[in-house]
């Protein structure tokens, strides 16, 4: 097994009565693209602040190479914020020599940094502007210079593909790629799930604060409901309806696209297909991150509200037994 470099363990947090990350618990190892998912205001900026250091955790603990992390282990990382963190009216290039300096760069050694990121973030043209004068765009890409230019050994980045243009994209995403080729463990948070699923090794989901799943796509798509696709030239329009536990998701000409419930049986399925004449496809098919992430985070949410009901009858029980007293 991969040993983890970051370690976030059973991490909690209170803003006054709101619980924003509840036993947090998630790692990522040297050179993974760790995709952190889930819905506005589940938890995940919260938790990249406390990996940061930038917010104090309640309870829990962060581990970077084993070790509770201290200023110097975040000295090291790279950190890209959602509210992002340029000065307006500093020029790009000097920007970057500054921040690198700051980490503890020499001051050629900044420079031949700062130059180094800045052409291959492609904003060369605007390496002597301020940075309030680049579009939104262009900013971000020097957002994520900022990050890179001290050669962290891990980078934090929370929504670095937000508002991007489609080769600003994938230049992020090769940075990204490269980075962790080269060993560096890079977690960042997005909205974007196909983006995720095409680019990250895990992926963890997060939901009311907590980790509702964390894996490979095909990892998480192993405690989903089964998907077949099935070619049966001959069969009609509703060959599948009425087989117990599946449900028909769509039908383009002559395949038919199914979700198996849990424990619904595939052989019945085969069975029911041929009965109509000759099957030329049917294989398992594994859904996109999209789905996965519908059907994880409707799941935990319907669970949470069983438990909210379930405690609060056992309250209410309680209650009534304490009235009666
Ligand atoms: N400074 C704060 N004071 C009070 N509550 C806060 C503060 N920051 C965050 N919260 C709350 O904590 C919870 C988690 O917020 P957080 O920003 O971590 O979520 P997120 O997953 O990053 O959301 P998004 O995808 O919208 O950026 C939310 O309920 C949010 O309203």
């Amino acid at each position: 097994m991969a040993t983890a470099a970051l370690e976030v363990d059973r991490v909690r947090k209170s803003y006054g009565k709101r619980r924003a990350v509840d036993d947090m618990t998630f790692d990522i190892r040297p050179g993974e693209l760790f995709g952190f998912v889930g819905s506005n205001g589940a938890g995940k900026t919260t938790t990249m602040r406390i990996i940061l250091g930038v917010l104090t955790p309640d309870a829990g603990e962060v581990r970077w190479l084993g070790r509770p992390v201290d200023f110097a282990a975040r000295r090291q990382f790279g950190y890209m914020p959602e509210e992002r963190g340029l000065y307006p009216r500093m020029k790009v290039a000097e920007h970057l020599r500054y921040l690198g300096e700051l980490h503890g760069m020499s001051r050629a050694g900044a420079r031949a940094a700062a130059d180094r990121w800045i052409e291959r973030l492609e904003v060369s043209s605007y390496a002597s502007e301020e940075v309030q004068n680049l579009s939104l765009g262009n900013q971000q890409r020097v957002q994520l210079a900022a990050a890179l230019v001290h050669e962290p050994k891990a980078l934090v980045l929370d929504e670095p593909f937000s508002g991007l243009d489609p080769v600003a994209v994938d230049v992020m995403r090769d940075v990204l790629a490269e980075r962790a080729a080269e060993g560096v463990p890079v977690i960042f948070s997005s909205h974007q799930l196909a983006l995720v699923e095409r680019v990250c090794h895990r992926v963890g989901i997060v939901g009311g604060g907590r980790l509702i799943a964390c894996g490979t796509v095909g990892e998480l798509s192993e405690s989903a409901e089964r998907r077949l696709l099935v070619d049966a030239p001959e069969a009609g329009e509703n060959w599948a309806a009425g087989l117990a536990g599946v449900e028909v998701l769509s039908r383009e000409g002559t395949r038919t696209r199914l979700r198996l419930a849990k424990g619904a049986d595939d052989q019945r399925v085969l069975r029911a297909a041929l009965a109509t004449g000759p099957v030329s496809t049917f294989v398992s098919e594994q859904p996109p991150l999209t789905e996965l992430y519908r059907d994880l985070v409707t799941r935990d949410d319907a669970a949470s509200a069983e438990t909210a009901t379930a405690g609060a009858k056992g309250t209410a029980g309680s209650e009534s037994e304490g009235g009666g007293r």
